[in-house]
């Protein structure tokens, strides 16, 4: 982990904000609060991504428990999320520091041009020492376009910001190796060098405030790991525990971290654009060799690899790229879809040219 100041993410689920009844808990809230102020005031920056919107505000609408419809959800949401901002502005207020919220839905990732304006918005107000606040734009948020949950949005957010540490607060200490609400024996995992298949199917479901459970916090971890991120997932106890966190001592599980090894530099904001976020109207299957080249050697892929192209488009869109049935990665083509299939009619040792540069490649995350 890099020594001195840093810049963090921190991710916290609703149920600790809201009250178990539903509606913001005050003081689940100053308790997190003081927490991130503690990091801030160690001179470390943080951007905070905040569930709650929804356990916030169904007890107004006259719900007894989180509503399913999305309709209510959203409604919810819209309730909640004021009365949210308005306690983080009162009592991050108490702390001389400025709150800035920032609503954002899976689309504002996939275009590109939006996706640039987030991150200068969010690196502004990092520079000018105020604090962003992020939660998905729920009321207008639909199925097939959220971000599964917020803790996949803090994943995503913490790759934007090139964040050295991605911290996910929840009402649990940590990954166990079953789920601790119904197994006594449950033991906690406190380091995980990466997490695997095998691992993610350790967690279970959610609590009855949140949405994902363990298993979509150790997703996120997966996706930040990939990013070349950290995780930890942990509880918080007492205002001094984030700051514990950063020397190794956190309450909780921690994953791809170590305390005196430096972060990985990350995966560059243009490179995750196309890894994680840029829409793919096709694909193109190539042979063993060119994917060692790309894979191994780090080359860029030539037209000569290129087995098959399935999809309509043109040059400069993102592709997939796929060898054997498996989905490799993504890059940019420097050929349209119809002058690539065109060229396959040619034998392989005559067609020149490169398709995908490697500036403009990222492997499967
Ligand atoms: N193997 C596991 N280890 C730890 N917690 C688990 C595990 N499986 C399921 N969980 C549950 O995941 C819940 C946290 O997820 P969630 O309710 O989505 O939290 P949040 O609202 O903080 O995002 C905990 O209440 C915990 O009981
Ligand atoms: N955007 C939603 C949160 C969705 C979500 O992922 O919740 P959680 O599992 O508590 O982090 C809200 O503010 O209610």
């Amino acid at each position: 982990m890099k020594k001195g100041k840093m810049r963090l993410v921190v991710k916290v689920g609703s149920s600790s904000l809201a009250a178990s009844s539903g509606g913001v808990d005050p003081q689940k809230m100053s308790l997190l609060v003081s927490a991130v102020s503690q990091l801030r005031d160690a001179g470390h920056q943080v951007v905070l991504v905040s569930s709650g919107a929804v356990a916030s505000g169904y007890q107004k609408l006259g719900y007894k428990q989180r509503p399913r419809t999305l309709a209510a959800k959203q409604a919810a949401a819209a309730i909640g999320q004021s009365l949210l901002m308005q306690t983080y502005t009162q009592l991050f207020g108490a702390h001389q520091c400025s709150v800035a919220q920032i609503l954002l839905t899976r689309s504002d990732f996939s275009h590109r041009e939006r996706y640039q304006h987030a991150f200068q918005t969010l690196s502004l107000l990092l520079d000018k020492n105020i604090l962003p606040i992020i939660n998905e734009n729920d009321t207008v948020s639909v199925a097939e376009l959220t971000f599964g949950d917020n803790d996949m949005l803090g994943a995503l957010v913490a790759g934007l910001v090139h964040a050295d540490l991605y911290m996910i607060l929840t009402d649990t200490n940590g990954l166990y190796d079953k789920d601790p609400r119904y197994n006594s024996d449950a033991q906690r995992i406190a380091w995980l060098p990466e997490v695997t298949d095998e691992i993610e199917n350790l967690a279970g479901g959610a609590s009855q405030l949140g949405t994902g459970g363990m298993r979509s916090k150790l997703i996120a971890a997966r996706t930040a790991q990939g990013l070349g991120i950290p995780s930890f997932i942990g509880k918080l106890d007492q205002s001094s525990d984030l700051l514990e966190v950063l020397t190794g001592d956190g309450n909780g599980t921690y994953v791809n971290y170590s305390p005196e090894a430096p972060a990985l530099s990350g995966l560059p904001t243009r490179k995750q654009w196309i890894a994680l976020h840029s829409p793919t109207r096709g694909s193109i299957t190539i042979d063993q060799g060119a994917a060692e080249a790309i894979l191994e050697q780090r080359r860029s892929l030539l037209l000569a690899g290129v087995r098959d192209v399935n999809g309509t488009f043109n040059q400069g869109e993102v592709i997939e790229v796929y060898c054997e049935g498996e989905l490799i990665g993504r890059g940019v083509s420097r050929f349209a879809a119809e002058d690539l299939t065109d060229s396959l009619g040619t034998k392989a040792t005559r067609r020149s040219g490169t398709v995908i540069h490697r500036d403009q490649w990222t492997q499967t995350i």
